[in-house]
C-alpha cells in the first residue's frame, strides 16, 4: 500500500484552515477550523468525514498557533486519523509570500525554511503563522515530506513591466520592491474550473477572478496565465477588503506621520487590520455589512458602495487589460455567497457585454454557475474555490511525481 493521504494546513493571521485528503480518490478524511486563535473565544471545529463521526467544537482561549496545530494534530489522532499514520504521504502548506525565488511548490528543507522566515516583513500577517505550522508539522512527522505552495506562485507569470512599481529601480531592486500579487493558488483554481464551466480548455480563455474572502484580490488570466492582480508588494494592495484599505494615495501614510503624529507600525496597523469593512462601518464581516444596510443604516451603506465601486473599477480595468474577457467569476466567502454583491459590482456594465439573470444570481448552490443571461456576450459565473484541494494535489504531485 502506498502512502496517499495529504495533510492541508491553510494558516492565517489568527486561523488555520486544514484538511486531511486521501489524493487515490481525492476524497475529504476530515477537514477543520481553528478561529480566533489568541483570543479568549477561539473555537476549534472539526469534521471527521472519513468515520462520519459528526461535527466536534472545542471553545475556550486557544494561545498561538502552536497551540492550534497541537490541538488539531490530537482531534485528528482522536479519529484514527493522526499524523503518526503511515498513510501520510506528505504535509502541503499555504505559504502566503514566496518572493521572486519560489514560483513552485517546494519540498521543504532548512533553508528553504529560513527563505521563507526571511519574507515575513514582507507578508508580516501571514508568513508568521506559516512558518509556524511547518515547525510544528516537521516535529511531529520528521520523515513525511512538507511541502511549500505559495500564494504568490501563479502571479509569477506577470509581466515585468505590470510587476514593476513606478519609483527608483535601483531603490525597487535593492529592497525588492515590486508587485508579486496574492491568492494565487485559488486563481489559478478557480479560472482553470471557470474554462470547464464554459466547455473550454484554459488555453482558450480569457477571464477575470475576483477572490472576495476576508483578504480580497482580483485577477486577469489571459489563455490560462496571469498577467495582472490586485495585490502588490503586500496582501494590503487592491481591493476594499474585511480590514484593509486596499488602493489608496501613498501621502495618505506621510500626511498621517506627519500631521497626525502616528508611527509607522500603528500606520500599518491602521491600513492591515483596522480599516475596509471594519474602518469604514464598524463590521468587517459583509453578513453584518449587508444587514445593516438593509435596515438604512448609512455607514454600512456607504461602506457596501465603497466596497462595490472599487469592484467596478477593477473589472473595467481588467477589460481593458485582457481586451477580450469571456468570463467574470466570483468566488471565495463573499463571491460565493453575496448575492447583493454580486448584483451591484455587474449593474450599469453593460457597455462592457456584462449582465446578470437576478433568479440565477439569487440561487444558492455549492457548485460551479452560470448567473449571465443565456448568450451574454461575457459569461459571469460562480465558482467555489478550493485552495486545500489545490494545494494537496500541488503537494502530492511533487511527492509522487
Ligand atoms: N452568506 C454570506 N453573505 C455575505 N458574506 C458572506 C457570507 N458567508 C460568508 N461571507 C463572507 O465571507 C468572508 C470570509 O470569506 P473566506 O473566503 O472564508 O475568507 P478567508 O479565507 O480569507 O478567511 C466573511 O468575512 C464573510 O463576510
Ligand atoms: C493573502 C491574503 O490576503 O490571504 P487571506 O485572504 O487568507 O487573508
Ligand atoms: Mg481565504
Amino acid at each position: 500500500m502506498t502512502a496517499s493521504r495529504v495533510l492541508v494546513l491553510n494558516s492565517g493571521s489568527s486561523s488555520v484552515k486544514y484538511q486531511l485528503l486521501d489524493m487515490a480518490d481525492r476524497s475529504r478524511l476530515a477537514v477543520g477550523l481553528v478561529e480566533r486563535i489568541g483570543e479568549e473565544t477561539s473555537r476549534l471545529a472539526h469534521e471527521p468525514l472519513a468515520t462520519g463521526g459528526g461535527k466536534r467544537e472545542q471553545l475556550g482561549p486557544i494561545a498561538d498557533h502552536e497551540a492550534a496545530l497541537k490541538a488539531v494534530a490530537a482531534e485528528l489522532a482522536a479519529d484514527g486519523l493522526g499524523l503518526d499514520s503511515p498513510e501520510l504521504a506528505a504535509v502541503g502548506h499555504r505559504v502566503v509570500h514566496g518572493g521572486t525565488r519560489f514560483t513552485a511548490p517546494t519540498v521543504i528543507d532548512d533553508e528553504v525554511l529560513a527563505e521563507i522566515r526571511s519574507l515575513v516583513p514582507l507578508a508580516p500577517l501571514h508568513n508568521p503563522a506559516n512558518v509556524t505550522g511547518i515547525e510544528v508539522a516537521r516535529a511531529l512527522r520528521p520523515d513525511v515530506p512538507q511541502v511549500a505552495v505559495f500564494d504568490t506562485a501563479f502571479h509569477a507569470t506577470m509581466p515585468d513591466h505590470v510587476a514593476q512599481y513606478a519609483i527608483d529601480a535601483e531603490v525597487a531592486e535593492r529592497w525588492s520592491v515590486r508587485r508579486y500579487g496574492f491568492h494565487g493558488t485559488s486563481h489559478a483554481y478557480v479560472s482553470r474550473a471557470t474554462a470547464r464551466l464554459l466547455g473550454k480548455e484554459p488555453q482558450e480563455v480569457n477571464v477575470i477572478v475576483l477572490h472576495l474572502g476576508n483578504g480580497a484580490s482580483a485577477s486577469a488570466v489571459r489563455g490560462g496565465v496571469c498577467v495582472e492582480t490586485s495585490m502588490g508588494l503586500t496582501p494590503l494592495e487592491g481591493l476594499v477588503m474585511g480590514t484593509r484599505s486596499g488602493d489608496l494615495d501613498p501621502a495618505v501614510i506621510f500626511h498621517l506621520a506627519r500631521v497626525g503624529g502616528m508611527s509607522v507600525d500603528e500606520i500599518d496597523s491602521l491600513l492591515n487590520k483596522k480599516s475596509g469593512l471594519l474602518g469604514m462601518c464598524g463590521d468587517n464581516d459583509m453578513r453584518e455589512v449587508l444587514r445593516r444596510a438593509g435596515e438604512g443604516d448609512e455607514a454600512a451603506r456607504r461602506a457596501f458602495a465603497t466596497y462595490v465601486h472599487r469592484l467596478k473599477k477593477y473589472i473595467g480595468a481588467y477589460t481593458a487589460v485582457l481586451g477580450r474577457v469571456d468570463a467574470v467569476v466570483f468566488t471565495a466567502g463573499v463571491g460565493e455567497n453575496a448575492a447583493p454583491v454580486r448584483e451591484a459590482a455587474v449593474a450599469g456594465l453593460e457597455g462592457l457585454g456584462l449582465a446578470l439573470d437576478p433568479r440565477a444570481n439569487a440561487e444558492r448552490s455549492g457548485e460551479p454557475r452560470l448567473i449571465s443571461p443565456a448568450g451574454a456576450r461575457v459569461a459571469v459565473a460562480v465558482v467555489p474555490t478550493d485552495e486545500e484541494l489545490e494545494i494537496a494535489a500541488q503537494t502530492y504531485e511533487l511527492v509522487t511525481g
